[in-house]
């Protein structure tokens, strides 16, 4: 069996407090785009578990499909299987990548070996995954809150704008984003995003680690300019970087020119 994990951005951000689980509390609104993986998966009787595909970062121990894998073995009868990662998804980038596979891994276990969980539970396993993943399990347009697992819909229709992702080559860790920032009260309720014109965002829409993370990674922030410079109607880092998006109602003719490298995806 084979599925396509996707990415996400972020549109708006805001960090609103320090918890004293070391966590923090947010709202933003998760928007998923189909830059893809692709994770396959197979029963193997005979060599146990494996993993293989590109490498990923960090220690096998880590690694986030494997993580799901034995988050339900822990519950359910599952038999060894092989997994096989192709990844497209850059990772340090804020668009979810790791959460995405972990979160479509748990989907994928769930309908092949039909343990019949509902969403709810799938939600529940994801959140132990990291704070990213359980917005992978509906993956829909999602206003979220707590430390991004507590959900409501949002009727956010992108698909008439172009939307186009930039990876500088920096990487930012998560860790060290949310060391830096500093939690404040949102001026915007993003609950209401989907009823301001997109022309607005540009003043109105933030997300709070550009603040802490621009002055040590500049070229994040350039990459930004660049994307208003082409025509974006509304450009923002995603989540806590290093990527870029630009929402455009239509790409310029000289788009290459503006922009001739570090596009990701244009969608
Ligand atoms: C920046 C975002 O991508 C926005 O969607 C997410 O908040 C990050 O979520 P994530 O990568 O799934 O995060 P996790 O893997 O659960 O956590 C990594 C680290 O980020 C910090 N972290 C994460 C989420 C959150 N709401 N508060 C935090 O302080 C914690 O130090 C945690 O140890
Ligand atoms: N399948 C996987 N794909 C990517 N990273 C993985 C995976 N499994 C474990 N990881 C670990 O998780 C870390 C975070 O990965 P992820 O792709 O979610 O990054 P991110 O860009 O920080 O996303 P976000 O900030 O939006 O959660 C990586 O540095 C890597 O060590």
């Amino acid at each position: 069996m084979i599925v396509f994990p996707n990415a996400k951005i972020n549109i708006g951000l805001h960090v609103v407090s320090r918890r004293s689980d070391g966590y923090h509390n947010l709202e933003t609104v998760f928007y998923p785009v189909q830059l893809t993986d692709a994770l396959e998966m197979a029963e193997n009787k005979t060599t146990g578990i494996t993993f293989s595909g590109l490498p990923v970062e960090g220690p096998p121990g880590e690694n986030l499909v494997l993580k799901a894998y034995h988050l339900l073995k822990n519950d359910f009868e599952l038999p060894p299987v092989q997994f096989h990662l192709h990844k497209k998804i850059p990772t340090g980038a804020g668009l979810g990548g790791g959460s995405s596979d972990a979160a479509f891994a748990l989907k994928m276990l769930n309908e092949y070996f039909q343990l019949r969980l509902s969403t709810e539970k799938l939600k529940n396993y994801a959140v132990k995954l990291g704070a990213d993943c359980p917005f992978f399990i509906e993956n829909k347009p999602m206003f979220a809150s707590g430390i991004g697992d507590l959900f409501s819909p949002m009727e956010l229709n992108l698909t008439q704008y172009r939307i186009v992702i930039l990876k500088p080559e920096v990487s930012v860790s998560t860790v060290l984003a949310y060391k830096n920032v500093v939690p404040v009260p949102p001026e915007f309720n993003l609950k209401k995003l989907s009823g301001l014109p997109i022309e607005q965002w540009k003043e109105t829409v933030v997300n709070d680690f550009e603040k802490s993370i621009f002055p040590l990674f500049p070229d994040i922030e350039k990459w930004k300019k660049k994307l208003y410079e082409a025509g974006a109607l509304y450009a923002s880092m995603s989540g806590s970087g290093s990527a870029v998006f630009g929402i455009f109602r239509h790409l310029p003719a000289d788009f290459d020119k503006i922009i001739p490298e570090g596009v990701l995806f244009v969608g």
